[in-house]
């Protein structure tokens, strides 16, 4: 749709942008990125006409853009620039319809039946119907980006250049408009073409994103260029992680302050409070830990303060674990937003509890056991079973900082001394009557104080690993031991 070939152009004689090449595909949505001072909005006029090309060409559907007369262009382009210069005067309504001129007929230039319906259409779907008779200059700056937006809309364009459209907008409003651009991509094969600040919100809605620097492509390419962690980092100047959406398959950055980068000094044991009743276990930090979890709050990776375990009978209806324990939470005054939260039927004074310093990492692992819903992962034979409580939960605490690589790597670690403990100690499957290798229901967890330098292993080769395994297998085995003691196994 848009070819731009070794353009030149700025102003008066300076070059912003110096021999840039680029394509647009028809029905795309193209994303154009990059810091302040980069050349976006230089490049954007160019593209509109607003700024002379001195050298190059912009071709649009094989024709220099620069030979099409205003009319043709408007028939095939609407510009939703930064720049709004609109007659105080004039009604939403009346502003509207300026976006039809382009597709009237006759030297009266009367809006039509049609010109009408696609006005209301455009109203309606950007939502300013009701303040259609109110004066543009009585609306707020994001309504006027609406408006403003229908107006583009109005004028049922193949192609639309948009200069940071979602710039007043709030995040409702920033997601309908985006939203609306790709139902119009979708259902009418219009292109986009936007300038966009918001890299998380490019990643979301554009197919194509190009990263301008120094008035230069620096990179062009679906969205997944945004994992270029370094070349963002280049840019902007500043410290950026990729994640992934948790439910869209598209990246999403996290920035880092630097306020943030100064590490604070503490010691591990002044870090944390027990309370233990028969009721419940729960270690409060001062600070949050990185964690991960399977607990029935707090799943996931997150940073969390609290770590508790909650005591239910062994009839326990397991429907709406995460509700029943949130309440338990509440009851307690435990922020759940703030906590990972587990259960189990196991006597909570039987809790096993160690904490030691290993080759120079501290550690904390607590454990309650109760085995009599031991189960063989490997045994084929047996019906789920996912709703008994008799459960292994395991916390383990640690002093020291690991990449999410690790926690995964320290989580197997964890996993793996619990098994060996199930086999040392032979307990088995009933249904099979081989060794089990937990329970239907174990929740375990492994919180990391992100002190000092980084880890990316913490598997059975590595020293945190083995940490991480001696101490779990010794409190796994005790707690189990005296479960087996009170005649339970
Ligand atoms: N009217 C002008 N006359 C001369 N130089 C200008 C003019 N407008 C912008 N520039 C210069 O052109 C360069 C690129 O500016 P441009 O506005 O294209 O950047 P941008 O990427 O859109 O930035 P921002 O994200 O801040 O909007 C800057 O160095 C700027 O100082």
């Amino acid at each position: 749709m848009i070819k731009v070939d070794h353009l030149v152009g700025g102003y008066s004689k300076t070059a912003i942008i110096n021999g840039l090449d680029l394509e647009i595909e028809k029905g795309e949505f193209f994303a154009l990125l990059g810091p302040n001072g980069s050349g976006k909005t230089t490049l954007f006029k160019l593209i509109t006409g607003q700024l002379p090309i001195q050298k190059g060409e912009i071709l649009l559907d094989g024709k220099p853009i620069s030979s099409l007369s205003k009319l043709e262009k408007a028939k095939k382009v609407a510009v939703l620039s930064q720049e709004v210069h609109v007659s105080f005067d004039y009604t939403v309504e009346e502003i509207i319809s300026l976006g039809r001129y382009p597709h009237q007929k006759g030297i009266l230039k009367q809006l039509s039946k049609k010109d009408w319906q696609v006005m209301e259409d455009v109203m309606e779907i950007t939502n300013v119907s009701h303040y259609r008779k109110t004066q543009f200059r009585m609306i707020s700056g994001g309504e006027k980006q609406r408006v403003l937006l229908a107006k583009a809309l109005a004028q049922e364009p193949e192609l639309l250049l948009l200069d940071e459209p979602t710039n007043h907008l709030d995040i409702k409003h920033t997601f309908h408009m985006l939203d609306l651009l790709k139902e119009h991509q979708h259902s009418r094969g219009l292109t986009i073409f936007a300038i966009l600040h918001d890299l998380n919100v490019a990643s979301l809605y554009a197919d194509q994103v190009a990263l301008l620097h120094n008035g230069a492509l620096l990179d062009v390419g679906d969205v997944n260029t945004l994992r270029k962690e370094d070349q963002l980092e280049k840019v902007y100047e500043v410290e950026i992680n990729t994640q992934t959406h948790p439910t869209v398959p598209k990246p999403q950055l996290l920035m880092t302050p630097n306020h943030s980068l100064t590490e604070e000094l503490f010691l591990f044991k002044d870090l944390f409070k027990i309370e233990q009743n028969d009721q419940f276990i729960h270690v409060h930090f001062n600070k949050a830990l990185r964690t991960i979890s399977n607990g029935v709050v707090g799943e996931g990776i997150q940073w969390v303060k609290h770590f508790c375990n909650f005591h239910v009978e062994k009839d326990y209806n397991c429907a709406e674990p995460t509700k029943d324990v949130k309440i338990r939470m509440e009851k307690q005054n435990i922020p759940y937003e703030q906590a990972v939260g587990m259960m189990t039927a196991a006597k909570l004074k039987d809790m096993v509890m160690i904490q030691k310093e290993i080759d120079g990492i501290s550690i904390l692992v607590i454990v309650t056991a109760g085995v009599g819903n031991a189960v063989d992962i490997t045994n084929g034979t047996k019906k789920e079973q996912t709703s008994k409580v008799g459960t292994i939960n395991t916390m383990v605490f640690l002093d020291a900082n690991f990449s999410d690589g690790a926690l995964v790597n320290g989580h197997m670690s964890a996993t793996e001394a619990k098994v060996k403990a199930l086999c040392d100690l032979q307990i088995k499957d009933p249904d099979s009557n081989t060794i089990a290798t937990g329970t239907s229901t174990d929740a375990l967890l492994l919180a990391l104080t992100q002190k000092g330098k980084q880890t990316s292993y913490a598997g059975s080769g590595t020293v945190v690993g083995k940490a991480i395994g001696r101490t779990v297998y010794e409190a796994t085995t005790q707690a189990i031991k005296k479960y087996s003691l009170q005649g339970q196994l």
